[in-house]
């Protein structure tokens, strides 16, 4: 740049009048007044981070609380005008009870309804002694109003006495601090005192509401209309809240007047649940509550399989016991690999509600296992039936009453198996059961010989081979067939009710599964006797209590509420544990398409049963087979020495000599007899007889069709001499001779 740029530049261009700049450069104006960028990065940083937090879920939900509380202020404050009156209603009420001894004055009444004279006469002595108690409260502190007036009245008179008669500054200096403190004293006081006035009347409202507010469970200010909570965790306050909403007269009139349920057992982690215990007020039983299990758990955000709410120690107590969100299986079972048992422990069946694995019991139990169809029994029996395969010392009988190859792999650890739907299964079965009461009777012999004259089979007795007290398992699938079978039924029935009642202490163990437990297809006494019930999934109440007695599905112990398919293999039962009932989610060990887990376990079971140096239990020192029913013999023995009977007392005292045997006899079954051996029923004036000669000549020809020989002629002299004369048609056929002498009669 030069020293003086205008005057330079008005030389260079002449006479002409030239406006002279300064040289130009190049450059570029800086305003410092526009937004720097490392400022400006910042600023959005703040803002993005505003923002996120704006959007974050705890403040959009204390967003959303702030809307809805906003929303719902003009009716919140009704609710609080409402609540300050009910309050003071609620003192009003309670000033009276005190004042007029009511709660005393309702004891005295009851104990006049109820007659007793001693609770009447107590209630109202202190009904007495309270009122003097009372009134000399009274009169004390009426005494010490009286003597604090009579202390501070002359003291007051003298200080304003000086007060009015001397100047301050005259007082000797202690009586001028007095003053002062006086009037300091008098200046808080005066300026205390409206304030005082304004936050007294506002005390008592607040406390007004409080004492007036609602007492429904869940009620509260910062409860959210949502229902995102119900799925996580259950406390007090819900269970409370779900209660309060079942519709039940007096559960909302306890509510309505301020009752607090009492929790006995808090709201606490069980398992893979929540467990409470509930003292309901008066009028609830838990059998209520339980009648409406589906809105409790509706209430509570759970489906009815997750909630079980059951009778306590007393009606008035309600358990609950509310499952954590989501089903699970209960895993595999835990000998499926190694491991051996001892029945006498018991042998792992499932999982608990809890999560725990429940050792079911085998000996001294009987089990009834039924469910509807595909839900899981035969598994559950087979689980049970597994376990004891393991324990080398116990022997096992199965029978299948249908064409089921569930228990087919157990066969060579089975002393006794049959499977199938004829006839002879059945037959099979009634004879399992018959030599089991001949097993328990033989083994009640033999412990009453053992010293100390044992009350039931121990293990130890178990273990000594010679004894053959070993565990005896006997499992019968379907056996509402057996039970129904026309032929064999009733006999079996009457059987398997005499070992349920009488086999627990020999070691005799009795397996039933079922799908139908009616009373018409499985004796009441069985269902009533059983101590482990087991139900899955079942149509209703009949059945359940069929399975798990009398009075639980109204207890809320119900296997109703198992969905069919989707709970498969899961099952409630009773008595298999100290629990009232169990939900069990059994272990399955697969048997079906190619999956074959049970066939190891058996190998296993004999290779242990090998190790221990024995062999599989067998029932030898039973008469399997029993004698097969002489027909013929036994006419011949009920016609008693009589020379001639009519069919129809022979059919009638046939039916009392051997029911099981001969109660579906009809007469064409006793003609058949007679006919099949040549011989055959007389007709006299119009009524059939059985004569004494005709069934000696079959039984002849029968012993010589069973021998090959040709028969004798003649008849067996009868038992006894007919006591009768001869009957008028004795004429009529060969008279009789000494045969044999029979052996054969029973
Ligand atoms: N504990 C379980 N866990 C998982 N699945 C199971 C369980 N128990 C049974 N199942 C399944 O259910 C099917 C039917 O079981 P199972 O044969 O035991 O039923 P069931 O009630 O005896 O039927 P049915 O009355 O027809 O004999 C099995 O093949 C198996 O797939």
């Amino acid at each position: 740049m030069t020293s003086d740029p205008g005057k330079s530049a008005v030389e260079r261009a002449g006479s002409r009048a030239v406006e002279h700049v300064g040289p130009i450069l190049d450059g570029e104006l800086v305003d410092d007044t526009l937004p720097q960028p490392r400022r400006r990065t910042v600023r959005r940083r703040v803002g993005r981070w505003l923002r996120r937090v704006w959007q974050s879920a705890p403040v959009v939900r204390a967003r959303s609380l702030a809307a809805y509380r906003v929303r719902q202020a003009p009716r919140d404050v009704v609710r609080l005008v409402w609540f300050v009156a009910r309050g003071m209603w609620r003192w009003l009420l309670k000033f009276w009870q005190w004042a007029t001894y009511a709660d005393l004055r309702a004891d005295a009444r009851r104990a006049r309804l109820a007659g007793d004279a001693e609770a009447r006469r107590a209630a109202q002595e202190l009904i007495r002694s309270d009122a003097t108690a009372r009134w000399a409260k009274v009169g004390i502190a009426v005494r010490r109003f009286v003597i604090a007036v009579r202390v501070a009245a002359p003291v007051v008179a003298v200080l304003w006495a000086v007060a009015a008669f001397m100047e301050r500054a005259d007082m000797w200096t202690w009586l001028a601090e007095v003053y002062n403190g006086l009037d300091a004293a008098w200046s808080v006081l005066v300026f205390l005192g409206p304030v005082v006035l304004w936050v007294l009347p506002l005390a008592v409202v607040v406390a007004a509401a409080f004492e007036g507010r609602d007492r429904t469970p869940g009620a509260g200010w910062l409860v959210q209309p949502d229902r995102d909570d119900a799925d996580s965790w259950i406390d007090e306050r819900m269970i409370s809240r779900a209660l309060a909403h079942l519709g039940i007269a007096p559960l909302d009139k306890f509510y309505r007047d301020g009752g607090e349920l009492v929790y006995t057992v808090a709201a606490r982690k069980d398992g893979d649940g929540t467990a409470a215990q509930i003292r309901l007020p008066m009028g609830v039983t838990a059998d209520m509550v339980a009648a409406r299990r589906s809105r409790l758990a509706a209430n509570l955000g759970r489906s009815a399989l997750e909630t079980w709410p059951t009778k306590g120690e007393e009606d008035g107590i309600l358990d609950l016991w509310i499952a954590d969100k989501g089903a699970r299986g209960a895993g595999d079972w835990p000998l499926v690999h190694e491991g051996q048992t001892d029945i006498f422990e018991g042998v792992p069946f499932g999982l608990s509600q809890r999560g725990t694995v429940i050792n079911a019991p085998l000996i001294g139990v009987n089990w009834l296992i039924g469910g509807r169809p595909g839900q899981g029994k035969s598994s559950a029996l087979r689980t049970l039936m597994l376990g004891a395969a393991l324990d080398p010392t116990a022997e096992l009988w199965a029978f299948v009453m249908g064409e089921s190859p569930d228990f087919a792999p157990f066969e060579p650890r089975l002393s006794r198996y049959r499977m199938g739907m004829d006839d002879t299964v059945a037959e099979a079965a009634t004879q399992a059961l018959a030599d089991l009461l001949t097993e328990m009777e033989r083994r009640g012999k033999t412990l009453g010989e053992q010293p100390g004259r044992p009350p039931k089979v121990s293990r130890k007795l178990a273990d000594k081979r010679s004894l053959g007290l070993h565990p005896l398992v006997v499992g019968i699938d379907e056996c509402h067939e057996l039970f129904q079978h026309p032929k064999f039924g009733k006999r079996a029935a009457e059987m398997a009710v005499r070992l349920i009642k009488r086999g627990r202490k020999y070691g005799v163990v009795l397996l039933l599964a079922t799908q139908s437990p009616t009373k018409d297809s499985i004796p009441r006494e069985i269902t009533r006797n059983v101590a482990c019930g087991v139900a899955f999934s079942v149509a209703d109440q009949v059945a359940n209590d069929g399975l798990l007695g009398s009075g639980k599905y109204a207890a809320g112990i119900r296997a109703t509420d198992l969905r069919i398919n989707t709970d498969r293999g899961t099952c409630v039962a009773v008595g298999i544990t100290d629990e009232i009932f169990e939900l069990v989610r059994t272990f399955y060990v697969p048997f079906e398409d190619g999956a074959d887990d049970v066939t190891p376990v058996i190998a296993r079971a004999m290779a242990s049963i090998e190790d221990a140096g024995r062999a599989v239990e067998t029932a030898e020192r039973i008469e399997i087979e029993a004698a097969p029913v002489d027909h013929l013999a036994d006419i011949a023995h009920v016609l008693g020495g009589e020379q001639r009977v009519r069919t129809q007392t022979v059919l009638t005292r046939l039916a009392e000599f051997n029911a099981d045997e001969y109660e579906p006899w009809a007469f064409a079954d006793l003609k058949a007899v007679l006919t099949d051996h040549g011989q055959r029923l007389r007709k006299v004036r119009g009524l059939m007889y059985v004569h004494a000669d005709d069934v000696a000549a079959a039984r002849r020809q029968a012993r010589g069709e069973a021998t090959g020989e040709a028969p004798e002629t003649g008849g067996v002299l009868p038992l006894a001499s007919p006591d009768q004369d001869p009957s008028v048609d004795q004429g009529e056929h060969p008279g009789g001779r000494r045969g044999n002498a029979t052996t054969e009669d029973p």
